[in-house]
């Protein structure tokens, strides 16, 4: 592949972008590439900047510092000023409150973006039923929005989004105001349009789950940085540092002090391995749940206490400190009910741990 056809490729990029609200820096550079019919997933913790991402890329807002570009086209350059409002960068948008019109019959807020694009009536309608067929919602085209339910309303928006076939489609935490059950559902159903359609799509969330099920890359974002930028099963394999795996919720996360030939949970009595088992330098590791298997307490096991415990479908998972390090917190898979006070000892697959250096760059 040459490098003009891999440019060309590229369906959205941001380049060096940052924002500064006042003095404070909101975003603070940012590097990323997405390629034609991918979905990249902002993903982070309240306040990390992943919506302030996503109105720079929509036109909502100009950058500080850096360029966006979508399909080639430079649509925000600092640098000279140059600004393409939302309307002329093809998008279509979902947010988390659906916005929908409430005078507006069903199909007239599909046919919305049409209208402003001047489409003729005949060729409105069609594309509205076929975006509404999309969403498994043809048969409440004049229907108001207020007799549908949450994921009704919800499905309404994305039809509004996809009608007019942008190029790129972005979407706010669409999922947020639905309750766990319909969530869930609803994640599948738009990774199947997403796929159905070949739609190039960013999508804001603080969900992990959502984003590794819908994304093909996922940007984890803190304090206005890309923490980590990698497709779900490099993120899963390989967290960059113990702030993506913990927020990944991977597993454990402990500090280890390598003294007296061992290697011991803090400045615990606690010992998880000998020193020449971890590599030198290692400041903390990351010790997934499937690296542990519980059972009863004995001599060559860790003995730990159950602080909760709930359940998820394939068993219990079950938060445990350990005893003599009680500031480590783990998480094991038990086949049974484990309570609150329980004792439990746990076996640690040590080929399974990952470490992170001091420097927070993982050992390889
Ligand atoms: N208009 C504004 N003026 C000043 N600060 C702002 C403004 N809008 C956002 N911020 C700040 O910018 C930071 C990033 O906000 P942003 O909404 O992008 O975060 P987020 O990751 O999307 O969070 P959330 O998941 O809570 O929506 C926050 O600290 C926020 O307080």
């Amino acid at each position: 592949m040459t490098i003009d056809s891999l440019k060309s490729n590229v369906a959205v990029s941001a380049a060096g972008l940052e924002l500064h609200y006042g003095a404070t820096p909101v975003l603070k550079g940012i590097d990323v590439a997405l390629g034609q019919g991918k979905t990249l997933a902002l993903l982070g913790p309240s306040g990390c900047g992943k919506t302030t991402l996503l109105r720079l890329v929509a036109g909502l807002l100009a950058p500080s510092k850096g360029s966006v570009s979508i399909a080639g086209q430079v649509v925000a350059d600092a640098a000279n000023g140059t600004f393409a409002p939302p309307e002329k960068r093809n998008l279509g948008m979902v947010f988390q409150d659906y916005a929908l019109w409430p005078h507006m019959t069903v199909g007239g807020n599909v046919s919305f973006p049409l209208e402003m694009r001047g489409i003729g009536r005949t060729e409105r309608e069609q594309r509205t039923m076929h975006a509404l067929e999309r969403v498994g919602l043809s048969a409440y085209v004049g229907r108001r929005p207020s007799d549908l339910s949450g994921g009704q309303q919800q499905r309404v928006a994305i039809a509004r989004a996809i009608v007019a076939e942008p190029q790129l489609i972005l979407f706010d935490e669409p999922l947020s105001n639905l309750d766990r059950e319909l969530r869930e559902n609803m994640v599948g159903e738009l990774a199947e349009l997403i796929a159905s359609l070949g739609l190039t799509a960013i999508y804001v969330t603080h969900d992990h789950s959502e984003a590794l099920t819908l994304a093909d890359q996922v940007a984890v974002m803190r304090g206005g940085l890309i923490e980590q930028l990698a497709s779900p099963d490099e993120l899963v394999a390989k967290p960059a540092t113990p702030e993506v795996a913990d927020f990944l919720r991977l597993g454990g996360i402990a500090e280890l002090q390598n003294r007296d030939a061992c290697w011991f949970f803090g400045n615990s009595d606690v010992a998880l391995m000998r020193a020449d088992q971890g590599p030198a330098g290692a400041r903390s590791i990351l010790i997934p749940v499937a690296a542990i298997t519980p059972g009863e307490i004995q001599p060559d096991r860790l003995a730990a206490s159950v602080l909760r415990s709930q359940f998820r479908g394939d068993g219990h998972l079950a938060t445990v400190s350990l005893i003599g390090a009680d500031q480590v917190e783990l998480q094991v898979l038990s086949r049974y009910k484990l309570k609150p006070g329980d004792g439990v000892g746990l076996s640690i697959d040590l080929d399974q741990v990952r470490w992170f250096e001091n420097s927070n760059h993982p050992h390889p």
